[in-house]
C-alpha cells in the first residue's frame, strides 16, 4: 500500500493519509461497522472506551484473516457528536500507532445507531499480498 498525500492539498487534520495505492492481487479484509460492545455484551458509557472497543473488535476480525493494523487501508467512523471526535481520533492514533503507511479515513457525524448509548462505530477495509 502507498499512501497518497499530494503537495497542492491541505496536510490531512490528523494520523491519516488523503489516499492510498493498493496493489493489484492484494486480499482485501471488510469489516461491518464495529460498536463499542465487548464479547459478553457490555458497552462503556463513554465514547472513548467505546472507540476503542470498536477498534479492538476490528482488530479481532481482521487477526482472523492473519492482519493486522499495518494492514489497513481506510477507516470509516461515525461519532454522535462533535464532543466524541477528539476520543474517537485518540482510539484511532492508537490504534494506528505502529502504522508508517497510514490509512485514508472519513469521520462523519450521525444522528444515532442501533442502540440509543452506541456513540461510536467504525469500520475497516484492510488489503495484504497475497504473495
Ligand atoms: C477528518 C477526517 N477525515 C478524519 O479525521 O477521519
Amino acid at each position: 500500500m502507498t499512501p497518497l498525500i499530494p503537495k497542492d492539498l491541505p496536510a490531512p487534520f490528523g494520523r491519516y493519509s488523503h489516499g492510498v495505492s493498493v496493489p493489484a492481487g492484494c486480499q482485501f479484509v471488510m469489516t461491518s461497522g464495529q460498536l463499542g460492545v465487548d464479547v459478553n455484551g457490555q458497552c462503556a458509557e463513554d465514547a472513548l472506551s467505546q472507540a476503542r472497543q470498536c477498534f479492538a473488535n476490528c482488530a479481532a476480525i481482521l487477526r482472523s484473516a492473519g492482519m493486522t493494523a499495518l494492514d489497513v487501508v481506510r477507516i470509516n467512523a461515525f461519532v454522535t457528536d462533535r464532543a466524541h471526535m477528539a476520543d474517537y481520533m485518540k482510539a484511532r492514533d492508537e490504534f494506528c500507532a505502529a502504522v508508517t503507511d497510514l490509512p485514508t479515513s472519513t469521520l462523519v457525524i450521525v444522528s444515532g445507531f442501533t442502540r440509543p448509548e452506541f456513540k461510536v462505530e467504525v469500520e475497516i477495509t484492510a488489503a495484504r499480498g497475497t504473495g
